[in-house]
């Protein structure tokens, strides 16, 4: 069996970054250099569990945040048999919505979450891939926080620099931190 760190270390080794794409200046983390290795993408859904397994209390339903976060929410909301909960780009949802305006790294867009998709007081993880300015996960915390529910954060890459951190105030946790 790897450790914790171990297994870290070889997600990391796969990670491919290309710079000034989008735009020049970013340096963009490609998250599917990852999922295009199985074994590879296994250990990291492998750590992503254990760690939405320790989240105290424990998590009731999954947020998945429109495109990236989709791909390791809907996994953790199956292994862990919780409801998945889509957060899109605008446009996208059916029936009521509320909707938030943000600011990410390279662009500005709207994120949407259907009324009456979470309870009060629900233990919800909202899961991206990735933290940068902290934009899109505030978004989808103050969607969560307009329906009363009770928010963490879960990431796997965290890009200290941009200090997206700072503008959340719910627990985050992340896996990579670069
Ligand atoms: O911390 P921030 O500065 O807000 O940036 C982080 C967000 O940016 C990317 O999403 P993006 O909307 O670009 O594209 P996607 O549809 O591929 O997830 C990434 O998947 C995060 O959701
Ligand atoms: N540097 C980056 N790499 C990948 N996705 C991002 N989303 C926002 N900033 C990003
Ligand atoms: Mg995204």
């Amino acid at each position: 069996m790897m450790s914790e760190n171990d297994q870290i270390n070889l997600i990391k080794e796969h990670l491919k970054s290309y710079k000034d794409f989008p735009k020049q200046g970013v340096v963009f983390q490609d998250i599917f250099s990852v999922l295009q290795n199985p074994k590879i993408a296994n250990v990291l859904y492998d750590v992503l569990l254990n760690k939405a397994k320790s989240i105290k209390p424990p998590v009731e339903c999954i947020a998945g945040v429109d495109s990236r976060g989709f791909l390791f929410g809907s996994v953790l909301a199956r292994e862990l048999e919780i409801p998945f909960i889509p957060i899109r780009k605008k446009g996208k949802l059916p029936g009521s919505t509320k909707s938030v305006h943000y600011k990410l790294e390279y662009k500005e867009d709207d994120l949407e979450m259907q009324e009456g998709v979470v309870r009060e007081g629900q233990k919800v993880l909202v899961v991206d891939d990735l933290l940068a300015t902290g934009g899109s996960l505030s978004a989808a915390c103050e969607l969560l926080s307009q329906a009363k529910a009770d928010v963490q954060c879960l990431v796997v890459i965290e890009l200290s620099e941009l200090q997206g951190r700072k503008i959340i105030n719910v627990p985050i946790h992340s896996l990579i931190v670069c």
